[in-house]
């Protein structure tokens, strides 16, 4: 569906984006990760047209994003990294501009989002604090149902439970087949809801990943204490599982992917308690990169 192809652009800084290449299917949610600077809002605002690249291009269902900037907009929803907002408008004046600009009726959906993410649409926007602004930002970029949404740091300013009321969001709306591309700073909201993500340092893109097989490689360390020392002790000698390590009552081992044999092979005795810990799955993602480029 979008399709970024060496797109390049520097700035009079010496700044800017090399080579930047991906796709992102129909129905998936692509994650755009990075540090700041990196040249994630760059990508982005190419892909939304605003911006003519030095070289390469990008295109959404076939359609030059430079070239035909109005109907590939037509298509997207877009949440800015930063909002302009109009001077003197409220939330509600706010969205039915964007809305008129978008055409369609999206009154009812438009209602319901509103109603979701808890916020008074008659404040004034400059009466607002930031996350109140970021949730009209999503309103702005849901309610037309574009068939594909582009979130500059969505989660930005959005406290704990409203960072979970979009990621449902986002899953409701993924299952219905709508496309994504999201860019953050950090891995953990990556992991919740994107299905590949690419990371970008510098300008340059420097790994593009599965979200799924990483978690098929997450090793993860279960830390099991036995009731009784005897039990632990049989439990790392009948040699079933592979044990890490052993001290009195508890045990612990490294599981990955696979967690059936672990239960049947732990059921079998009188378990006191059960701890998981993950391997960062950032330190997955890179340490795939650096194998796979190792072996080129
Ligand atoms: N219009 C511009 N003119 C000159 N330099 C720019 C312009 N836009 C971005 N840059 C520079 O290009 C680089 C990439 O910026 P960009 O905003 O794309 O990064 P980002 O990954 O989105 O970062 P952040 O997470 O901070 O938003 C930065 O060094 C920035 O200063």
């Amino acid at each position: 569906m979008l399709i970024v192809e060496g797109l390049t652009k520097q700035f009079a800084s010496g700044r800017g984006i090399v080579d930047v290449s991906f796709t992102v299917k129909q129905g998936e949610v692509f994650g755009f990760l990075g540090p700041n600077g990196a040249g994630k809002s760059t990508t982005i605002r190419h892909i939304m047209g605003f911006m003519k690249p030095d070289r390469g291009r990008a295109t959404i269902n076939g359609l030059d994003c430079w070239k035909e900037q109005g109907a590939v907009q037509r298509m997207v929803g877009y949440l800015p990294g930063e909002i302009a907002f109009i001077e003197g408008m409220t939330g509600r004046s706010f969205l039915s501009f964007i809305a008129a600009m978008q055409r369609g009726d999206s009154s009812d959906k438009r209602a319901r989002l509103i109603e979701r993410l808890q916020f008074d649409d008659t404040t004034p926007i400059r009466k607002m604090s930031k996350g109140m602004k970021q949730k009209v930002g999503i309103v702005a970029a849901f309610m037309h149902d574009p068939a594909l949404v582009i979130l500059d740091e969505p989660t930005s300013g959005l406290d704990p439970l409203m960072q979970q009321t979009f990621i449902d969001l986002v899953l409701e709306e993924k299952a219905k087949g709508t496309t994504f591309l999201m860019s953050y700073h950090s891995f953990p909201e990556i992991e919740r809801t994107c299905d590949r993500a690419a990371i970008i340092k510098d300008g340059r893109i420097v790994a593009v990943n599965d979200i799924h097989e990483l978690q098929s490689l997450q090793r993860k360390l279960v830390v099991i204490v036995f009731e009784r020392a005897e039990d632990a002790e049989h439990f790392a000698q009948n040699g079933q599982i592979p044990v890490e390590s052993r001290d009195d009552r508890s045990v612990t081992v490294a599981v990955q992917g696979n967690y059936n044999e672990l239960i049947q092979e732990a059921s079998k005795y009188h378990i006191r308690s059960l701890d998981i810990t993950a391997q960062n799955l950032e330190q997955v993602f890179m340490h795939y990169y650096d194998r796979r480029d190792n072996a080129r």
